[in-house]
């Protein structure tokens, strides 16, 4: 790592600074309250249930720290399916640079992060993806549950520039959770790379943070239109129903650990370039404060953002149609430090790059009153966020 970032009598390193010196093969994530590059893999846990391997990690980082490592970290991509491949490691070098500013990142290099795209499958077809959204709505009218998240990938050949990549989706989503993680011990070299606007959980001490997003319209490009879907979202009571789910079950999962909640009675607006969401911010105080923000994270996933309501009737629907592996989309990946402290995002807009292929992902929450065709839409402007970085949207536009 570069001696200039390493350099402790400095101020700690600025985003855009840590961003131009990621390279593919280390790990960054990126967010307005730190930016964390790291390098090369020291030790590796082990498959085993997910929380067991939380605590494994904990323990290895008490021996750094023992050992006199200022402030070791585990840095984690843990997948949707409980039962999926993890990658939980503890990296050679780390360091922690300042949040994300809009500001200095406005005017970071941003050449395009991909190039030519070849052959596209889409996973499952479009058209199957709304037969699918049909069938969830039937599965609700009958009462199997509430609310259920299809979703859908584009595997796509390009050439994939990654750091060119990363710095794009930083400068257009300044205020998400931008993230490039080395999955190098999977086959040959990939690399889970995106920009996800919704928290799972912020640990700082005692205080803890989620930030549930659900409900959704895509963005206009006139801004009439858009303010007038902003509102529309807003007062949509589809939407509001689809959001309460999630922020219930967050504020449920939460509440065991917290002394004090606070839970807003009505969500706010969130946009992304490419989208509107309904947002709340669940904020509390830890009761002990030896619970990690792994832990944490690990007791809200799946949340119904990415899975449905109630969880084992809509995961078993989920594995029956979707048609494809999620593997890490829809997990949580993030880092926590020896004191527990730690910020772990929902892995949503985001891609799987190996080699010149790149498989983009995207989801949507299907409740009573959902439209097939308004489903199909919003994952593909939620593609965009993947695709406008790469310089592809308009080559794929068909294929969305
Ligand atoms: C599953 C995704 O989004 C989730 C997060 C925010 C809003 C969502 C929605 O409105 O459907 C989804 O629950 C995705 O972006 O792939």
């Amino acid at each position: 790592m570069n001696d200039i970032l390493r350099d402790s009598s400095l101020a700690a390193p600025r985003a855009v600074d840590l961003l131009q010196h990621y390279q593919p093969g280390s790990t960054l994530f990126a967010s307005s309250r730190q930016t964390l590059l790291a390098e090369g893999v020291d030790t590796l846990l082990p498959q085993a249930d997910h929380a067991s391997m939380a605590a494994e990690a904990m323990a290895h980082l008490a021996e750094r720290r023992a050992a006199g490592e200022r402030r070791p970290v585990a840095l984690g991509a843990l997948p949707f399916r409980p039962d999926a491949p993890a990658r939980l490691w503890l990296p050679r070098t780390t360091l922690f640079g300042q949040g994300v500013e809009a500001a200095e990142i406005a005017h970071a290099p941003a050449q395009p992060g991909g190039r030519r795209a070849g052959t596209v499958t889409a996973l499952p077809s479009p058209q199957r993806y709304q037969d699918n959204v049909t069938r969830a709505l039937a599965a609700i009218a009958a009462g199997e549950f509430e609310k259920v998240v299809l979703s859908r990938s584009l595997q796509v050949e390009a050439q994939i520039d990654l750091a060119a990549l990363l710095q794009r989706l930083a400068r257009r989503n300044p205020i998400g959770y931008t993230f490039a993680f080395d999955l190098a011990d999977r086959p040959a070299s990939r690399t889970l790379i995106g920009a996800s606007p919704e928290l799972l959980l912020a640990r700082r001490g005692r205080r803890v943070v989620s930030h549930p997003l659900a409900g959704s319209i895509p963005r206009s490009a006139d801004p009439v239109e858009d303010a007038r879907r902003a509102a529309g979202l807003l007062r949509s009571a589809k939407d509001r129903h689809e959001h309460a789910l999630v922020v219930d079950a967050v504020a449920a999962a939460l509440r065991p650990f917290c002394r004090e909640l606070t839970v807003p009675a009505e969500p706010t607006l969130l946009s992304t370039p490419t989208m509107w969401h309904l947002g709340t911010e669940v904020a509390g105080q830890l009761d002990d404060p030896t619970v990690s923000s792994l832990q944490l994270a690990l007791a809200l996933h799946p949340t119904p953002a990415v899975c449905g309501h109630p969880t084992a009737p809509a995961r078993d629907f989920i594995q029956a149609v979707e048609g494809f592996d999620r593997g890490l989309f829809t997990g949580l990946i993030g880092w926590c430090s020896d004191d527990g402290d730690g910020e772990w995002a929902v892995t949503i807009r985001c891609a799987e790059a190996h080699k010149d292929r790149v498989s983009l992902y995207a989801g949507a929450g299907i409740v009573a009153g959902s439209d097939p065709a308004l489903e199909l839409a919003e994952t593909a402007a939620k593609l965009r966020t993947m695709l406008n970085a790469m310089d592809l949207e308009s080559a794929l536009e068909q294929q969305l």
